[in-house]
This record gives structure tokens, C-alpha cells and sequence, in this order.
């Protein structure tokens, strides 16, 4: 999350909305080893599988937002340059994500448009495990802040990983030795633009409610609008729905499914979506910044640890895994359901 200079001119998160009861995990104690923070850390990702993690009295967290804080209007004048520019770098879906999606490009819950653009820029051309990405050159100007960026967050990401493989016996790099930022991945910096909602007809959904596929996702938030939904509570459920209530100097952090997946289904990857930002928030537009880890593409999906039997998938790689996901949400988007969360015995 950015420092408290981004939500200085901002109208006020409304008071009396129902809001996720989130664990606030302080990155200087997870970085100290403290088993206090660790033992929260992983209740937080088998509760709900999302927390605030505050970065602020840490040397790598305070640098983090300070990143994050330019990155911000980075993206602020990546999202505003004029539409044909930014559709120079239309993503080539389903066969890549990277680059431009455009407003109206997927659908909500009751098959209206979305009402977001995203723009992803690609690990692997920053850190140059493959081919740069074309990016326009806006952004090309700031590589240096990008990967700063994505290697500081990486570091963030290695701490959470060994943090939560060593509370569940594990050995500390399980989690970590499966998603290296030097192999190829689908791993992603992730700008997003929700559009303001200043008409009746735009309070709905912007973004469609989803679990995210990878391992880990960093998150800065400063409007509202972020939705987590209530474990066992069905997404038509209108009071299921929790908002998130953006803090400065903290990042939100979820799992995904591939952390589901390893670990048998202890820890919990949950269905969140972008709501319209509420009260009078709802008349800015809205933009977010998100690194969304994913596992190696070679990785294997074998589970690690927790009860039950493989399946199938537990033979597949990283990237068949990915592939057959997206193709089962394409024939049955009612799939997205939370995962994982299962109790079971872990160190104590
Ligand atoms: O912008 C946000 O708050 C959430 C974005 C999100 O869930 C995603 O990009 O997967
Ligand atoms: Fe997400």
C-alpha cells in the first residue's frame, strides 16, 4: 500500500460498512522470525487466506512504499493516455494476459461488462528471463522503478512462503524453491483502472468475483471497492460480501490456488471481487497496483503436504495446471468457489 500522501485528497472510506476482520501481520516482525507473527500468518491464510501486512518500521517495507507511492502515478498516466495508445498493446488472450484488456473486454456476475482496464507487464521481460515485453514508452522510461518493484516484493513474497512451509513442517523453501523469479512464469505486475460510478446504473460489480490462480498476490489499495466474500456464504449472498478498507503503509496479501493445491487444501485461496468504491469514493475512478506471483511454469503441482489424495492435477506442471483452469472457468464461470481453509493438525 502506498504511504498516507495518496489518501490525503481522497473523499472518506464511509464509516458502518461491514468490513473483513483482517489479521494485520507487522513485515518487520515475519522478517525477525517472530513466532507470535508467524503462527497469525498462518492462521490469517487458512482463515481467510487475505491480510493486511504493514510495512512501515521495516527498511525493505519502508523503500516498498515509497515504490509503490510512484508507481501509483505511473499508473495513473499509463491508464489516462488516450485509448489508441493503449490498445497498441492489446493482450492476446486467452493465449497471453500480458499487455492492455480494455473496459467491457469480460463480463460480470449478471453478464454486463466489467467496468475496469488492466495492463500487465510481465515478469519475465523485466527481470529478462525472456524477450522484453513491448510496453509503451511511458513505462519502458521507468524500468528500473519496475523491477526494483518486483524483486522487493519478491523478497516480501519469499518471507511469507517460508514463513508459512516452516509453520506447517516443512522444510523453509518448499513453497519458495517452486516459483524462483528467474524462471520463466506467468508471475505479473498488474495495474488496474475501476472506472468511477457516478450513475445508478454503474453501482455493480467492476471486476467478476474470482479466486486469483498463483501462489501469492501483493496488493495496494487506497479507495474502496475490494470485496472479500464470507467463508461457506454463497456469492448471490448480498450480505456475504466484506469490504476491504485500504490502510496506508499496508499491502493486502491473498493466496491463490496453487498454494491451495500444494498444500492439500490447508491453506485458503477466497473469492474476492472490485465492487463499485463506496459512498463518495464512488465518483473517482479507482486504480490499483498488484504483483500476482505464479509458480514456475516447469513447477510441479504435486502436493506437499495436507490430507487427501492427489488427483490428477498433482501430475501436471505449473503452466498445464494454469491452462486447464482457465479453460474450465471459460465453460463454467460459477466455478470460481473459495478453496482450501481445511483444519488440521500443524506445528505447534
Ligand atoms: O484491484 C483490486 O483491489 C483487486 C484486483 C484483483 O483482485 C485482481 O487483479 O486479481
Ligand atoms: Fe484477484
Amino acid at each position: 500500500m502506498a504511504s498516507g500522501r495518496l489518501f490525503e485528497d481522497i473523499p472518506p472510506f464511509p464509516a458502518g460498512l461491514q468490513t473483513a476482520p483482517l489479521y494485520t501481520i507487522p513485515l518487520a516482525g515475519l522478517r525477525s522470525g517472530d513466532e507470535v507473527t508467524a503462527k497469525n500468518t498462518l492462521k490469517a491464510c487458512q482463515d481467510l487466506g487475505f491480510f493486511l501486512l504493514d510495512l512501515r518500521g521495516d527498511r525493505l517495507g519502508d523503500t516498498v512504499i515509497e515504490e509503490v507511492d510512484q508507481l501509483f502515478n505511473v499508473g495513473k498516466d499509463l491508464m489516462n493516455l488516450p485509448y489508441d495508445e493503449k490498445e497498441k498493446y492489446l493482450h492476446d488472450a486467452p493465449k497471453s494476459f500480458l499487455g492492455f484488456k480494455p473496459r467491457g473486454h469480460a463480463k460480470i456476475e449478471t453478464s454486463e461488462p466489467d467496468r475496469f482496464e488492466w495492463f500487465n507487464i510481465g515478469q519475465d521481460g523485466l527481470l529478462g528471463n525472456t524477450a522484453p515485453q513491448r510496453l509503451p514508452p511511458l513505462i519502458h522510461d521507468r524500468h528500473s522503478l519496475l523491477t526494483s518493484f518486483v524483486e522487493h516484493g519478491q523478497s516480501i513474497v519469499r518471507t511469507i512462503n517460508s514463513t508459512l512451509a516452516t509453520q506447517l513442517g516443512l522444510p523453509a523453501d518448499a513453497f519458495a524453491s517452486l516459483q524462483e523469479p528467474t524462471k520463466p512464469s506467468g508471475t505479473v505486475v498488474r495495474i488496474i483502472k475501476a472506472f468511477a460510478s457516478p450513475e445508478a446504473e454503474d453501482l455493480r460489480t467492476s471486476m467478476i468475483h474470482h479466486t486469483d490462480f498463483g501462489t501469492i498476490t501483493l496488493l495496494a489499495n487506497v479507495l474502496g471497492g475490494l470485496q472479500i466474500l464470507a467463508p461457506h456464504r454463497p456469492p448471490e449472498d448480498k450480505s456475504a460480501w466484506l469490504w476491504v478498507r485500504p490502510q496506508p503503509g499496508c499491502l493486502i496479501v491473498n493466496l491463490g490456488d496453487a498454494m491451495v493445491q500444494w498444500t492439500g487444501g490447508l491453506l485458503r485461496s477466497n473469492v474476492h471481487r472490485i465492487n463499485f468504491a463506496p459512498g463518495d469514493q464512488r465518483f473517482s475512478d479507482r486504480y490499483s497496483l498488484a504483483l500476482l506471483v505464479r509458480p514456475e511454469r516447469e513447477a510441479s503441482m504435486k502436493r506437499l503436504t495436507g490430507p487427501g489424495e492427489d488427483g490428477e492435477d498433482g501430475d501436471l506442471t505449473a503452466w498445464e495446471w494454469e491452462v486447464k483452469k482457465a479453460m474450465a472457468l471459460t465453460r463454467e464461470p460459477a466455478m470460481m468457489q473459495s478453496k482450501g481453509g481445511k483444519q488440521a493438525a500443524t506445528k505447534t
